[in-house]
């Protein structure tokens, strides 16, 4: 009945005007917290991934219902997001361009208000967080199906950047288009990675469809938003970005593809009980020189999460390690493991102590 409907509208109404206030009440204890924290360090990091995973998982852990739990999170994301920008922008350089998966884990850590600098190459992105241009970095660091990214574990060698997070992000390519009409389609545009990874679907379903390559996922969104007949595959930001309407969501043939990114940073997180560490090494070139130089994990019972090793580039045949480590270098074992560890390589170098992924 009309009237019902009005009374529930009304309720919404005052509700709502509640929730504004304590948003405002909110903001208000964020710039206090602001101000406390630049007063004791000016070049602070203000956001505190730590505290804001804590709040999150207080909420999700004490909610009632109705409201979904899942909500949780992507609500205060942008709450806490919108909040941590009336301190001043936080600039976020990632490796563009904007609309792909490293721009969507930017968002799923820093939320929409952060201001992000799309660059063009992992280096670059190094370059503008050393340079104090940005105050944090995102880069992609290993994909379930291509593996680790090279260039990235590189660019630590000559970096002293911190990790200072992490962000696991699912690989979700979708077929989008201008109108959404699936008939009107005469060609798929996409990058030729997101259209290797959709193959099979592309010729089970549009076998007579023209597929063509253009530089990005992002660019074959902007194609589409002048021509009806060309379908981007791309992510689901870029539909959003760019006014398309997803025709069918999730067409990658491995549905079990994600990215791990790493959030770099000049200083370090806080800890907070359920970080990792991880560590760059290299030793001398002899038989069980590896086992031996990793033994400390095991004797002071920390687990190694992931090895990965590069050429040093500096002597043939001289590797560097990447280690993976659960723990925090300020916990007794994690440090007594590293110092023995430090005495037996030719160097050795701490890349930082963040939280895990949750
Ligand atoms: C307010 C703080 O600063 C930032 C804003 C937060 C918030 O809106 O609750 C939480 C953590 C920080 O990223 C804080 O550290 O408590």
């Amino acid at each position: 009945m009309p009237g019902d409907l009005s009374g529930y509208r009304k309720e919404i109404d005052r509700i709502d005007d509640e929730i504004l206030r304590l948003l405002n009440e909110r903001s208000k204890s964020v710039i206090e917290i602001g101000h406390i924290k630049k007063a004791q360090d000016a070049a602070a990091n203000l956001h505190t991934p730590a505290r804001e995973a804590a709040i999150i998982e207080r909420l999700v852990g004490q909610n009632p219902g109705p409201f979904p739990s899942e909500a949780i999170r992507p609500v205060y994301r942008e709450i806490m997001s919108a909040s941590l920008s009336l301190e001043g922008p936080q600039k976020v350089a990632y490796l563009g361009p904007r609309a792909t998966f490293t721009h969507m884990a930017c968002m799923q850590k820093f939320g929409s208000s952060a201001q992000y600098i799309p660059v063009h190459s992992i280096k670059e992105v190094f370059n503008e967080v050393e340079r104090g241009r940005a105050n944090f970095g995102v880069v992609p660091i290993e994909n379930t199906t291509e593996g680790v990214v090279n260039h990235t574990l590189d660019m630590f060698i000559d970096s002293n950047l911190l990790i200072y997070g992490e962000v696991l992000q699912e690989v979700s390519h979708h077929l989008m288009s201008k109108s959404g009409v699936m008939e009107e389609v005469k060609k798929i545009c996409s990058h030729p990675q997101a259209i290797a990874q959709c193959r099979n679907w592309i010729e089970t379903h549009m076998p007579h469809v023209l597929v063509s390559e253009v530089a990005s996922t992002a660019r074959a969104a902007e194609i589409c938003q002048e021509d009806v007949t060309i379908a981007a595959i791309a992510s689901e930001l870029a539909a959003q970005l760019y006014g398309l309407k997803v025709m069918k969501a999730r067409i990658e043939d491995n549905l079990n593809n994600f990215t791990r990114f790493l959030v770099l940073s000049q200083k370090p997180p806080q800890r907070t009980g359920k970080d990792k560490t991880s560590l760059m090494l290299s030793i001398k070139d002899k038989v069980g020189a590896l086992y031996d130089l990793l033994r400390p994990f095991a004797s002071n019972g920390i687990s190694m999460t992931k090895i990965e090793s590069r050429p040093s580039r500096r002597k043939a045949w001289e590797y560097i390690f990447f280690v993976d480590v659960e723990g925090h270098m300020e916990e007794e074992r994690v440090n007594r493991a590293i110092e023995e560890i430090k005495g037996r390589c030719l160097f050795m170098k701490i890349l930082g102590s963040y939280p895990a992924h949750n």
